[in-house]
């Protein structure tokens, strides 16, 4: 059974770009776990530009599921995490100006550094996870941090997919199977999608969580639009 963490950041964006509260941030997130959503994944970024640190403060008492906060642990994040104690904190290591997360960690170069931080969250009651490419000496690195899972950063597997290469999936099973000898936990992200997730979770062994935002919000449009444009157009009578 892998769990759905629904990542909201986009339902923050749409709000901000018109400096309201529609849509209401903690309704939706409400909402979400009504329809059966495991967990409720937010990334707020340096910038403020979808989730505001505000918004992280604010969803705690709405998340009842698993809350899982993710960002680079820089120290105003670390003490918004530390503060919050969600369920879970993944790290990832986006640079402040990134317009996405384009990269998981280097486990090796970063290990020092990903220690302290890790053995921080872990000893505050904190889960933690640590964004990585499929890359074999990453899982092996992840290992010796102390982590309690890796997240397995998906993008390249959703865009090769989406060409039709599905043999993108190997380096991410070798990874998944390392993961599992090595008793690390698997979680997984970014461009899945409803074209891709059910092909990558029966490849992938052991997948415990997935977090989705970008493509579950944009298909919830798609799969929305005809009946709000019907009811609309019932009212225009
Ligand atoms: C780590 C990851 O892949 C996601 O958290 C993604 O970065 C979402 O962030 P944005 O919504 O800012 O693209
Ligand atoms: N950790 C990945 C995530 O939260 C959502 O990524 P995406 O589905 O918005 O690409």
């Amino acid at each position: 059974m892998t769990k759905l963490s629904v990542n909201i950041n986009k339902i923050a964006t749409l709000r901000n770009s018109r400096g309201g509260d529609v849509p209401n941030l903690l309704q939706f997130a409400k909402d979400v776990q009504s329809y059966g959503a495991e967990g409720i994944t937010i990334h707020p970024r340096p910038d403020e530009r979808h989730i505001r640190y505000q918004d992280a403060y604010d969803l705690k008492s709405e998340v009842y599921t698993e809350y899982n906060i993710e960002g680079n642990p820089i120290p105003k994040f670390m003490d918004l995490v530390l503060d919050i104690k969600p369920t879970q904190v993944t790290l990832v290591p986006d640079a402040t100006d990134a317009i996405t997360s384009n990269a998981g960690w280097d486990t090796i170069k970063h290990k020092d550094f990903l220690t302290e931080v890790i053995q921080t969250f872990r000893s505050n009651g904190i889960r933690t996870s640590i964004f990585v490419d499929p890359d074999l000496h990453q899982i092996e690195g992840a290992k010796a941090t102390g982590t309690d899972r890796i997240e397995l950063y998906t993008e390249a597997f959703a865009h090769q997919y989406s060409l039709g290469n599905k043999e993108a999936i190997n380096p991410y099973m070798e990874c998944a199977g390392l993961a599992n000898t090595l008793q690390l936990g698997i979680n997984a992200g970014h461009d899945l999608s409803l074209q891709n997730i059910q092909f990558f979770k029966e490849n992938i062994p052991g997948l415990q969580e997935v977090s989705i935002g970008h493509a579950l919000i944009a298909e919830s449009l798609y799969m929305g639009v005809e009946k709000v444009i019907s009811s609309y157009l019932e009212k225009l009578k």
